[in-house]
């Protein structure tokens, strides 16, 4: 791949260790001739990845979600260094960092694309998620009635806690814990999987990746409320019925080469008996 000669670092300062790591990478970034940039700020600022060539997340994952829709948006290639708890899509540990630093700014990486999610509201707002995107009650101890369609033709009506609807990449978080099935990242789907459904026979859907789902509220459940990536939120009913579709754009993640999929699920979800699940 190309060289790196300009790369923003998106630093969650509320992480231990995170600006000292960001600072000692930035500064061997500038001793091979690399133009640096860097913030703090959270959500960072509309432009700040423009005409950059990578950026470098340091933080957990929920700081690397807090970058996509710039990155998307002016299409650079992001990387996470994990100082926060799980490290899912911040892959990259403090010392891997350390020891490929420089090869990554050689070119030494590849990129993958992952899909992410485009939901329209009724009122004509567009947002990007690359995890999910939930759909609940603010009132907890209500159900939710939602009606799902995909086109035009009724996929059913809902009565539970919410639906997820996810990307591949998102298949691991919310989705999982919700009994979801895990996707491969690369694979073209789109996946729906009801919160507590109050029927027996409820499960997850896999929908192909050209579908686009709408969803209207059945009845008035207390503040329904829509959230992105666990963290942009939409209240009330106006913004029923909305669209779900996987996104023409993707997110460009960068790797190692030896990035393997299944290594990380052995080793964050701690499968099995695999020599590499705890280390
Ligand atoms: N019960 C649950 O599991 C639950 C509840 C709410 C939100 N979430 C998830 O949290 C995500 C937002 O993450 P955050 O870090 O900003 O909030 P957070 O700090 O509340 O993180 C929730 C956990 O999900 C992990 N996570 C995030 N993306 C992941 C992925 N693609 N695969 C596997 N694990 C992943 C995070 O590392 C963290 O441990 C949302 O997109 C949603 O999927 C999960
Ligand atoms: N640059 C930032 N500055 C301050 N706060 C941030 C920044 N980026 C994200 N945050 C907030 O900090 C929260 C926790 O950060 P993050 O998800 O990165 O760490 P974590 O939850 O410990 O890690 P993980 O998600 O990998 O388990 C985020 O959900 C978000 O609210």
């Amino acid at each position: 791949m190309n060289k790196i000669e300009r790369l923003a670092f998106v630093i969650n300062a509320t992480k231990s260790g995170a600006v000292e790591l960001a600072d000692l990478l930035a500064a061997v970034a500038q001793n091979h001739g690399v133009t640096v940039r860097m913030t703090q700020d959270y959500p960072i600022e509309a432009g700040f990845l423009e005409g950059q060539d990578a950026c470098c997340v340091v933080g957990g994952d929920g700081t690397l979600l807090s970058v996509v829709p710039e990155s998307v948006s002016w299409n650079i290639p992001v990387f996470g260094i994990n100082r926060g708890k799980l490290g899912f899509l911040a892959t990259y540990s403090v010392q891997e960092a350390q020891d490929e630093f420089e090869n990554i700014l050689q070119g030494d990486y590849c990129i993958v694309n992952r899909s992410i999610l485009e939901c329209d509201t009724k009122d004509g707002e567009r947002s990007l998620a690359l995890n999910d995107a939930v759909i609940k009650s603010a009132d907890v101890s209500r159900l939710i009635g939602l009606r799902v369609k995909c086109g035009d033709d009724l996929v059913t009506d809902y009565y539970s806690d919410g639906i997820i609807f996810s990307t591949p990449t998102g298949s691991t978080a919310y989705n999982l814990s919700s009994g979801g099935p895990i996707v491969m990242p690369d694979a073209s789907v789109l996946t729906m999987t009801p919160v507590c459904p109050h029927t027996l026979t409820n499960r997850s859907l896999v929908f192909s990746g050209n579908t686009e789902l709408s969803v209207e509220l059945l009845e008035s459940a207390g503040n329904p409320f829509l959230t992105l990536d666990g963290s942009q939120r939409f209240h009330g009913e106006h913004h029923f019925p909305f669209k779900i579709k996987i996104c023409k754009k993707a997110l460009p993640l960068l790797q190692p080469h030896t990035y393997s999929h299944f290594r990380i699920l052995r080793k964050k979800l701690k499968w099995g008996n695999a020599e590499d699940s705890n280390s």
